[in-house]
């Protein structure tokens, strides 16, 4: 057998040739001149190849993300992604055209995600120019990623694969098109993840963040930006309901340190750059085409599996609680941020006057314990769930959250009308739908459509609902009928 690549020295010197089995077929090679020209000449393709087509000018990305995804082992599914050309500009300022009369042009980064994907399909719905980013890493199934990718290319929107690190990327994409407003939401969420793989929030949060600002700053015009901080900022705080006059200075997460870093950042650019910029602190988001990391997310999937549920609980007995905020009432808020952010102020890079920095906590004022959450599971399924009660691991988690949203219901006319049963309800109502061919009730009909309740005539409850919850997204359910009608 040849020696494996890893097995031979680093220095030639150190190869011993004479030793080699191959020593005569390799002194025939080196002999023959014809070989040789053949061999040297599929070296010069090779380069020519990689020069023109990995490299060329259209498609800048291949450069600068694979030197990142080379740079950062840590994170998962970073790889070349192509762009650029004109085909791929034409579909760029397509998606983004604005069909309203007062409509805006929005790039939304995170837009494969669960609410990227709302705010895209509402913006769009209403008229504004969307245009998607996402570099659909693998933190958790990117087929479910691809699904809401394909809802959305229904609708007109296009997401452009890409990574908010790329620069060059950045910059053609407003080169392209002359955002109004930026909505940004590409992120590496999660709280308990923090601990396994810190260096993908340092990449996401602060360095995508940072480079994304970057490219703001320097277009023309400045875009208004509206991004996604978190409840998670509020850390060991323990005046509730939680304010954004509240101290935010001890993040019990590097989630939240992340998040909290944001913010921070967000005062600098609007301080230099007069970028206008407004941060919400989302509120435990769920329902339909929600996180599989999630808990009501992956209890549901437990419940009718039979497996036990882990229900965290405070010492002493205390009640582990969320702020828990249905999906459309956290898609109207960050319209509504949007609706009401002020233009920048910056020009060619340099601020020209005092821009709008803004925080708003987007939550729904009502926490329930996470064992209330799991009896409303219960109920909605018709399944005991088998309850394993543990304490609170120290893993970044919080006891409590609880959102005050005067200041949004002030500012943004934010007016949360979901509680935590309806709302479970219609999450669990999409599971079913996935599993039969009426889906089609879910695909472009918007706010209503994504929760719609649809007939499910031979269901076969427990067992169909578990199919729909574990095999979502497969190429061979839900997926090909629902997104190919
Ligand atoms: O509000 C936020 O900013 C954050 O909300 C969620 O984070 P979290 O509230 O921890 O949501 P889940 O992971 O779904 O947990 C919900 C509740 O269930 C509890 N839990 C979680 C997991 C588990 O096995 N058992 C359990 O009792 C948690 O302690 C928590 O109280 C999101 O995952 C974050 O990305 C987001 O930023």
């Amino acid at each position: 057998m040849p020696p494996h690549p890893d097995s031979a020295p680093s220095t030639p010197g150190k190869f011993k040739m004479d030793k080699s089995p191959f020593i005569h077929h390799r002194l025939r090679w080196h002999l023959n001149p014809i070989a040789k020209l053949i061999f040297w000449s599929f070296i010069f393709l090779g380069l020519i190849y990689m020069f023109f087509f990995r490299s060329s000018p259209s498609n800048p990305s291949s450069i600068s993300s694979s030197f990142s995804s080379q740079s950062d082992p840590s994170r998962r599914s970073l790889r070349t992604f192509s762009w650029g050309g004109p085909a791929w500009e034409k579909r760029v300022r397509n998606s983004a055209r604005v069909r309203a009369s007062n409509g805006i042009s929005v790039l939304v980064t995170g837009s494969a995600g669960f609410v990227g994907t709302h705010v895209s399909a509402a913006l769009k719905r209403r008229g504004d120019g969307v245009l998607g980013l996402d570099n659909f890493n693998d933190y958790y199934d990117p087929s479910l990623k691809r699904s809401r990718q394909a809802l959305l290319e229904r609708s007109g929107v296009f997401i452009v694969e890409g990574d908010i690190n790329d620069q060059a990327l950045l910059k053609k994409l407003f080169e392209v098109v002359a955002f109004t407003h930026v909505m940004h939401l590409a992120a590496q969420a999660g709280v308990r993840y923090a601990m396994q793989n810190p260096g993908s929030y340092v990449h996401s949060n602060i360095a995508g963040f940072v480079n994304l600002l970057e490219v703001c700053k320097s277009a023309n015009p400045q875009p208004a930006i509206v991004w996604a901080s978190s409840s998670s900022v509020y850390g060991l705080n323990t005046k509730v309901p939680f304010s954004e006059k509240d101290r935010t200075d001890q993040p019990a997460s590097l989630y939240a340190a992340t998040k909290k870093a944001g913010e921070e950042i967000a005062h600098t650019y609007n301080h230099i750059y007069g970028l206008s910029l407004t941060g919400l602190r989302f509120f435990t988001v769920y329902g339909p085409w929600g996180r599989p990391d999630m808990a009501y997310f992956f209890f549901t999937r437990d419940i009718l599996k039979g497996k036990s549920i882990p229900i965290f609980e405070a010492p002493n007995h205390g009640t582990v609680a969320r702020d828990f905020t249905y999906i459309d009432d956290i898609v109207k808020g960050c319209l509504g941020a949007l609706d009401t952010a002020e233009k920048s102020t910056g020009s060619g890079g340099k601020k020209t006057g005092p821009a709008q920095l803004r925080v708003f906590n987007l939550g729904n004022t009502s926490p329930v314990p996470v064992s209330d959450l799991v009896s409303i599971l219960e109920k909605l399924l018709k399944v005991k769930a088998k309850r394993m009660v543990m304490k609170l691991p120290r893993n970044g988690d919080v006891q409590y959250t609880h959102a005050n949203i005067s200041l949004a219901q002030r500012e943004l006319g934010y007016k949360p009308t979901t509680d935590l049963q309806s709302g479970l309800k219609k999450f669990v109502s999409f599971q079913k739908c996935k599993l039969q061919s009426t889906v089609d009730l879910l695909v472009n009909e918007g706010e209503r459509g994504f929760s719609r309740v649809c007939k499910y005539p031979s269901f076969k409850f427990k067992d169909d609902l578990l199919h729909g919850i574990e095999n979502p997204w497969n190429s061979t359910g839900f997926d090909k009928r629902s997104i190919e009608l």
